[in-house]
């Protein structure tokens, strides 16, 4: 067996550009990957400017790579400016470990999860009486966005970080800018708008850490870590941008599939109502016994993960299935196309959270689902996000019925997370007490 990417199906390229003709195509690369697997199966290549990309949407294969820690810099090249030592995104192994072991510290912690639950609620409620108050539509990327932020400063930050609005649309911004140049796609912002933008992020994040706020686990362990002033602004950075959408973009894709689906939102409410009586949140003990709210989320994360794919690089020659894969290819785990793939995931476009009922998942592949990424550059921030979109979620459901707009349509769009193009637009109506 020789180690020859062109020996893997896959589309022709076209010089100098590769595939970027085919994936603006598609809609973007979450939308190409799902074409590319049903045409070349399950292991499939193409190519980006200067990177040969393969592409395993076959779970089994996918535990092969576990391992590996390296990430493709190509690929992540377009987050580069945002950093004043080094892209986080793909620092290598040795500076990686100990960075991951002070992340999983801070943001894993259950406990610390528990004490800050009472603020989540509190913050969360503050956005539910404002749609209570105004009425009718809401943008919910928007405003769950904004809600998410404010959730990750509070437990990260011990506050606020600059205008919860601001911030939040100066990372898009950025991301998408950033983004457009690596594909050449039209600016969003601009030259100078992206200054602009990048210099407020910063200097938010330069005042939270020179001004000493209680509750922040996250600045107390890296005051204590000695590392350059530079890389913990960029922990907190990265913390900051990994945080500040995911969340929210899940909760309002899962109000989305609620919206569709009233038969299971009635269920989710019969389940909220049963467990929380006439109150309004839960508390951080009952979260963790609502199980359909757990299926909902999960299977709103399957249907449309907020992290679409995720990426490695191979520092020797693999073999995958079939073939042999040479050193220096860069790996695509195709999220959407995993949870996407009907060899697990019969009828895969159907919403349906018992999916992940004990008895449903047994047997199913471990990669089959992998919302989070895996191994060893797996999401730090998933146990941390997943009571974050089980709160908001319980909060929202309890207190609304949600009606999607007449004529507004949601189309997902891959800016680095899964958005709406036009966002989600709903008709907030409150729900008897
Ligand atoms: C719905 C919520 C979220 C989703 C779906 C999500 C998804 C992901 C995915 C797919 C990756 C790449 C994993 C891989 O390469 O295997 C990732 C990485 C990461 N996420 Fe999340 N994430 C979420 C929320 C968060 C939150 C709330 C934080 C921080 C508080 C966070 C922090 C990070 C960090 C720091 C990385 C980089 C990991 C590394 O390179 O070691 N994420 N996330």
């Amino acid at each position: 067996m020789s180690a020859e990417w062109s020996s893997i199906p896959g589309p022709v390229p076209s010089p100098p550009d590769g595939n970027v003709a085919d994936i603006a195509a598609a809609g973007g690369l979450h939308t190409f990957q799902l074409e590319l697997h049903e045409r070349h199966g399950p292991v499939a290549r193409f190519e980006l400017p200067g990177t040969r990309v393969v592409s395993v949407a076959d779970p089994e294969l996918l535990a092969v790579t576990a391992r590996i820690n390296r990430r493709p810099e190509e690929l992540f090249e377009f987050l580069s400016p945002l950093f004043e030592a080094g892209n986080l995104q793909t620092i290598g192994e040795r500076e990686h470990v100990p960075w991951r072991r002070l992340l999983l510290a801070a943001l894993g912690n259950h406990r610390s999860h528990e004490a800050h639950f009472a603020a989540f609620a509190r913050l969360t409620t503050q956005l539910a009486d404002r749609w209570a108050a105004a009425g009718g539509e809401v943008a919910l990327q928007q405003d769950l966005s904004e809600l998410s932020l404010r959730l990750i400063c509070e437990f990260a930050l011990g506050g606020e970080l600059g205008s919860a609005r601001r911030t939040s649309a100066a990372f898009r911004d950025l991301i998408a800018e950033y983004l457009g140049r690596q594909y050449g796609l039209p600016s969003v912002i601009g030259e100078d708008g992206a200054a602009e933008a990048l210099a407020y992020v910063r200097q938010t994040i330069t005042d939270v850490l020179e001004t000493p706020r209680q509750g922040s686990g996250l600045v107390g362990m890296l005051a204590e870590s000695g590392w350059e002033p530079a890389r913990i602004r960029d922990t907190v950075l990265v913390v900051v941008m990994a945080g500040y959408h995911t969340s929210g973009v899940a909760v309002s894709w899962a109000l989305h599939l609620l919206a569709t689906h009233p038969d299971i939102a009635a269920r989710l409410r019969e389940e909220l109502d049963s467990v929380l009586g006439g109150r309004m949140t839960p508390t951080y003990e009952e979260l963790r016994s609502l199980d359909y709210l757990e299926r909902v989320v999960k299977e709103a994360m399957r249907r449309y993960p907020p992290g679409p794919y995720a990426a490695r690089e191979l520092a020797e020659d693999l073999v995958l299935g079939d073939y042999l894969v040479p050193a220096g290819t860069t790996l695509m785990y195709p999220i959407w196309a995993l949870h996407l793939n009907p060899a697990h995931w019969p009828e895969p476009e159907r919403f349906d959270p018992d999916r992940f009922t004990p008895e449903a998942a047994e047997g199913r592949p471990k990669f089959a689902y992998i919302p989070f990424g895996f191994g060893p550059r797996s999401c730090e921030g998933a146990a941390l996000a997943m009571v974050e979109i089980k709160l908001m979620l319980a909060v929202l459901v309890r207190r609304f019925e949600f009606t999607p707009v007449p004529g507004h349509v949601v189309t997902p769009v891959e800016r680095f997370v899964l958005w709406a193009r036009d966002d989600i637009r709903m008709t907030v109506t409150p729900r008897q007490p």
